[in-house]
C-alpha cells in the first residue's frame, strides 16, 4: 500500500467537485479541509494546489496534450484532473520534481488505477524535463492577444473583451499585466464600518494587518489572516469586502452632502456588503436605506450583514428591482448590477471557464432595465450609482450611454473625495474603472448619474 498525502487528496477532491460536479471552489474547499482535518500550512498548500490547477488548466491542458502526444479531448477527464494537479506542482509551485511526480502518481494509482497511473507518470516526467517558460514557448508562443490569453490561462473571448475595455480606458498594452493579476490570489481586505468600529482599532485587533491604501475604511489582513477569528467580523461591525467595492459604494455617499431624512435604496443588495456600508453611513447622516434583493436566501444574507447597523436604519425586502417602488421616492440609488463578474476572476478560480459570450446579452438587458428603474426611483436631482464588478464595455459604458433622463457626473470627483487623492489619478472620466493590476482591487466600474428635472 502506498502512502498518500492528505493535502493532495483534499486538493483533488476539490478539483473533482468543481470540475465534475459544478461546485464552487470557495464553498467546497472549507468543507473538504475540515473533513481531512487540515489547517495552517497544509490547508494553505492544498488550497493553492486546487485553486491554481482550476485557474491554470487552460494552459495545462495544452502542456498535457503536447507531452502526451494526443489531443487533450482524448484524455480521460478523471486522469486529466489528476494531471492538472501534478502539472501545477511542476510548473506553478515550488515543489521538487521528484515529489510532485511520485506523490501525484500514488494518488493516481489509488484514484484511477494502476494502468492510468503509468500514463500519469510518463506525462509528468516529460513535463518535468523543461521549465514553465520552455513549455510556454512550445505551446503558446508569441505576444499576440490569443497567445497571451493561453499563457495566462484565460478563454480567448474573455481576453479579447478585457483588451477592448483596457484600450477604451487609455490602458492599451496592459492586457498581460491584467491577466497575470487575475492569477494571483487576493489578500483579504476588511471594511471597518463607519460609526461601528474605528479602522485603527480593527488594525490593532488583527496581527500583521495594515490600513488599506484607497478606502478610508479598508484594512488588509496579513497573509493567512483569518477574518473569522476577529470579534468585529463576527458581530458585523466589520466584514470581508474588497477595497474597490468600498470605494465605489462610498462614492455615492461622497457625491453630495447627506441631508437628514434622505431615503436611499440598494436595488440589488445580496449578499449585503454594500448595503451595510451604506447603512453605516446613513446612520451617521440621519438617512435610511431600503435594501432590495430578488432571491429570498440572499435577502437573508443581507439581514445578517446589516445586523450591527443601528435599528431602523436599514430595511430589507425581497423583490424585483426592475419593477420595485414608488417613482421619485428616493434621494439616492445604488445599483450594483448582476454582471459577468469578469472583474473579480482572482477570487473564483473556476469562474473564467463558466462564463460564455452568450451569457452577456441577457445580463445587458437586465442591467439596462434596472438602470431605467433606478432613474425612475430617484427624485429629480437625485443620484444613481451604477456599479459592476465587470469592466466589459457592453456591461458598463454601453449601458450608461443608453440611459435617458439623466446627466452623467464626473465620478472621479466622488472617488477622489473618498480616497483623499486628486481627480487626475482616476482615468479619463467621467466614469471610474478600477483595475486589478493597477489598483490591487477587483476591476469595479462606477458611473454616477443625476436625474434631470426639478
Ligand atoms: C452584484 S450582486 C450585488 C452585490 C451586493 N451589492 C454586495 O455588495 O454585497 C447582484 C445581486 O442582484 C440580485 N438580483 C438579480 N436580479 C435582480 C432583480 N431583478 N432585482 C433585485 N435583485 C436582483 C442578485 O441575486 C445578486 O444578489
Amino acid at each position: 500500500m502506498s502512502r498518500r498525502d492528505p493535502a493532495r487528496e483534499a486538493a483533488l477532491e476539490c478539483i473533482d467537485a468543481v470540475d465534475a460536479e459544478g461546485g464552487y471552489a470557495n464553498l467546497v474547499m472549507p468543507r473538504i479541509l475540515a473533513a481531512h482535518r487540515l489547517s495552517g500550512r497544509d490547508a494553505a498548500f492544498a488550497t493553492e494546489l486546487a485553486y491554481g490547477a482550476l485557474r491554470m488548466h487552460g494552459l495545462y491542458d495544452a502542456v498535457i496534450g503536447s507531452a502526451a502526444g494526443r489531443p487533450i479531448g482524448k484524455v480521460d477527464p478523471e486522469v486529466r484532473r489528476v494531471l492538472w494537479l501534478g502539472v501545477h506542482q511542476l510548473l506553478g509551485m515550488r515543489v521538487a520534481n521528484h515529489a510532485a511526480v511520485s506523490e501525484t502518481v500514488s494518488l493516481a494509482r489509488a484514484r484511477v488505477g494502476v494502468g492510468p497511473s503509468k500514463f500519469v507518470n510518463a506525462v509528468l516526467r516529460r513535463v518535468s524535463e523543461v521549465s514553465r517558460d520552455a513549455w510556454i514557448a512550445r505551446v503558446a508562443p508569441g505576444s499576440g492577444r490569443d497567445a497571451v490569453a493561453l499563457q495566462q490561462s484565460h478563454p480567448a473571448w474573455v481576453a479579447a473583451e478585457l483588451d477592448r475595455a483596457l484600450s477604451a480606458d487609455g490602458r492599451a498594452g496592459q492586457l498581460e499585466s491584467l491577466l497575470v493579476s487575475d492569477n494571483e490570489p487576493a489578500r483579504v481586505a476588511l471594511v471597518a464600518r463607519p460609526g461601528l468600529v474605528d479602522r485603527e482599532a480593527l488594525v490593532a485587533s488583527a496581527p500583521g494587518a495594515v490600513p488599506g491604501t484607497l478606502a478610508p475604511t479598508a484594512v488588509v489582513l496579513a497573509e493567512g489572516g483569518d477574518p473569522g477569528s476577529l470579534a468585529e467580523v463576527r458581530d458585523r461591525r466589520a466584514a470581508v469586502q474588497d477595497e474597490g467595492s468600498q470605494v465605489v459604494a462610498a462614492a455615492l455617499v461622497a457625491a453630495a452632502p447627506v441631508a437628514s431624512g434622505e431615503r436611499w435604496i440598494d436595488l440589488c443588495a445580496g449578499p449585503g456588503g454594500k448595503a451595510a456600508l451604506l447603512g453605516a453611513h446613513a446612520a451617521l447622516g440621519g438617512a435610511t436605506v431600503d435594501a432590495l434583493e430578488l432571491h429570498p436566501h440572499r435577502a437573508r444574507l443581507v439581514e445578517d450583514s446589516v445586523k450591527a447597523i443601528p435599528q431602523g436604519t436599514v430595511s430589507v425586502s425581497v423583490g424585483d428591482g426592475t419593477v420595485w417602488g414608488e417613482p421619485g421616492s428616493y434621494d439616492r440609488v445604488l445599483l450594483d448590477a448582476p454582471c459577468t463578474g469578469l472583474g473579480a476572476l482572482r477570487r473564483r478560480p473556476e469562474a473564467r471557464w463558466r462564463k460564455d459570450p452568450s451569457d452577456v446579452p441577457a445580463l445587458q438587458q437586465l442591467q439596462a432595465q434596472l438602470l431605467d428603474r433606478a432613474l425612475a426611483l430617484v427624485r429629480p436631482g437625485g443620484l444613481v450609482a451604477y456599479i459592476t464588478c465587470s469592466p466589459l464595455l457592453g456591461e458598463t459604458r454601453d449601458i450608461v450611454s443608453s440611459a435617458r433622463g439623466a446627466t452623467v457626473l464626473d465620478a472621479r470627483e466622488a472617488v477622489a473625495t473618498v480616497t483623499g487623492t486628486g481627480v487626475d489619478g482616476w482615468g479619463r472620466g467621467p466614469h471610474v474603472q478600477l483595475w486589478t493590476h493597477a489598483h490591487g482591487t477587483d476591476s469595479m466600474f462606477l458611473a454616477l448619474l443625476r436625474r434631470d428635472g426639478t
